[in-house]
């Protein structure tokens, strides 16, 4: 039976936080500001789709990389037109610096998202003590809106499953986690926990994930193309082995074209979710990252356009030649 999430923008309790939720990216002009006309233009077309939410400011977003009145102006816009559209949003309110995250997070829930996302303070690895004090001060901030934990492969403390329970446990405003997931037996650890908290793993790996229990996707697929993400977690709900199988032609499609973009050449993350939406040809198709990070060239976006056409034929029905 498919899941429904919720319409609307009321605050999200960990059963809501369902599916496919897309990336806000950020559109850069040459002098390295941020675009935002065209930045509304593309929030209106990933909602255009239908995903199930839309989100910012995680590592797609570059929230590391914007100025505190940046900050503010693209979570207006963000706040406004998912308003408007129904659609239930969180507002990522990561920082490296716990104190700009909680700055941001004080700003943040006046713009009434569903949820705020947020990293661990990431200069010096916190201790569990220091883990537990940080995500109190910030859940007695946030108050009703409820806290959505990033902990991304790249976190300086990968938190285990056992621990998320214990956070949970210290922490009822926070309803959900987005993470890399696992192999059989983070699943069956994490599974303890998944009643009352949403657990999110990459777009990639979600056929596995739904299959092991995991909810939905902060997602990568909704890069390349919203609909195929969409298409693709319907058909988890309704026909698994089929995809199950679809994931391992995106897999396919990832290690051949996108993987040596960041394993070989070094180029960022996020640099890889703008290119895969310049592949996807459904937003405006620019792969400009902001300085100091590279961005990929536009002249790879064919090969991997073809690539994707031929290992995904799904991808290949949304994007003829
Ligand atoms: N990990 C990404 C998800 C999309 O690729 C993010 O945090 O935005």
């Amino acid at each position: 039976m498919p899941v429904e999430p919720p319409s609307g923008t009321r605050p999200l309790e960990a059963a809501d936080i369902r599916g496919t939720w897309a990336t806000l990216m950020l559109p850069i002009n040459a002098d390295d500001s941020i675009d935002f006309k065209r930045l509304e233009k593309e929030i209106d077309r990933v909602i255009g789709f239908g995903v199930n939410g839309l989100y910012s400011n995680g590592t797609a977003g570059e929230f590391y990389n914007q100025t505190e009145n940046e900050f503010r102006r693209i979570h207006r816009l963000l706040a406004h037109r998912c308003r408007e559209a129904g659609l239930p949003f969180q507002i990522g309110v990561s920082h490296m610096s716990p104190w700009i995250s909680l700055n941001r997070l004080k700003w943040a829930i006046r713009q009434e998202p569903g949820a705020v996302q947020l990293i661990l303070p990431d200069w010096f690895p916190p201790t569990e003590a220091e883990i537990m004090a940080f995500l109190k001060k910030m859940a007695a901030v946030s108050t009703d809106v409820r806290i959505v934990l990033y902990n991304p492969p790249h976190a300086k403390v990968r938190l285990t499953p056992v621990q998320f329970g214990r956070l949970k446990d210290a922490v009822p405003q926070l309803v959900g986690v987005k993470v890399a997931g696992g192999d059989a037996v983070w699943y069956e650890q994490m599974r303890e926990h998944m009643n009352n908290l949403s657990v999110f793993v990459p777009g990639h790996r979600l056929a596995t994930g739904f299959r092991e229990g995991a909810h939905g996707s902060y997602s990568n697929v909704a890069c390349l193309h919203p609909q195929l993400a969409l298409d693709w977690y319907h058909l988890m709900q309704t026909d698994l082995p089929q995809a199950l199988e679809w994931e391992q032609r995106i897999q396919q499609f990832m290690t051949d074209y996108i993987v040596p973009y960041i394993l070989d050449q070094k180029y960022a993350d996020p640099a890889c979710d703008k290119f895969l939406a310049a592949v996807g040809g459904w937003s405006s198709g620019d792969c400009r990252m902001r300085w100091p990070y590279r961005s990929i060239p536009a002249s790879g976006v064919a090969a991997a356009r073809t690539g994707a056409r031929r290992l995904i034929p799904a991808f290949s029905t949304l994007v003829p030649e």
